[in-house]
């Protein structure tokens, strides 16, 4: 069977890049499934920056070709924050929660149509011997007044997808894989996937 490996320790990309890959017949592999490898400081001031210091890193540590995801909520009313700080935007812990309740808190008193935001996703792939290239895709929305849906990670219960007319987390995966911003990222690879970056195990 034909693999992928993608650097990140993110369960819920993960689950979502699985749906994705599994209708090309594609098993994922993660750094759950690589312990050893080292966690990458993510000192980049874009999301491409990151996506491709993840992919290098890894690439490198593993002898393989690797896929990178850096992606994050912008949203328009905060200047575009938490943008490349969505992870830790509440502090070190990465606190999904924490995370949902300033961005929250930050908006109290914008009114719905100002409410405007989109996911980005930055895919980085990066070979052994160093070379990379990177595609984008996004996903738009408006923050909501509370948190609704179980669904997801990150930010998916305050982000409500006007033609779903749902938030991300009231998605199932498969509706998510839809029209996600990282699924939208994938479709731009495959416009330039190279067969080599799939490797045969
Ligand atoms: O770096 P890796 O190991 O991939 O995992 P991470 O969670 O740190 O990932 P990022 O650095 O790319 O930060 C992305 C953050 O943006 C948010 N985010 C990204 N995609 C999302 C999605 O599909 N739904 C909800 N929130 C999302 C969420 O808070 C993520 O933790
Ligand atoms: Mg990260």
């Amino acid at each position: 069977m034909k693999r992928v490996i993608i650097a990140t320790r993110n369960k819920g990309k993960v689950a979502e890049f699985e749906q994705l890959f599994s209708k090309k017949g594609i098993e994922v592999q993660s750094l759950l499934d690589y312990n050893e490898c080292p966690d990458v400081e993510e000192t980049g001031a874009t999301f491409a920056e990151n996506a491709i210091l993840k992919a290098k890193t890894i690439a490198q540590h593993l002898k393989e070709t690797v896929i990178a995801d850096d992606s994050g909520l912008i949203v328009d009313a905060l200047g575009g924050r938490p943008g490349v700080y969505s992870a830790r935007y509440a502090g070190e812990a990465k606190d999904d929660q924490a995370n949902i309740q300033k961005v929250l808190q930050e908006l109290e008193g914008v009114p719905f149509e100002k409410r405007t935001a989109r996911f980005h996703c930055t895919l980085a792939v990066a070979t052994p011997d160093g070379r990379t290239f990177t595609v984008d895709g996004t996903c738009e929305g408006y923050i909501t007044e509370k948190p609704i849906g179980t669904n997801g990670f990150g930010y998916d219960p305050i982000f409500y997808v006007p033609e779903k007319q749902k938030t991300m987390a009231q998605l199932t995966k498969e509706e998510k894989n839809e029209i996600s911003h990282r699924a939208n990222a994938l479709k731009r690879l495959e416009q330039i996937w190279d067969e080599a970056f799939v490797k045969e195990s």
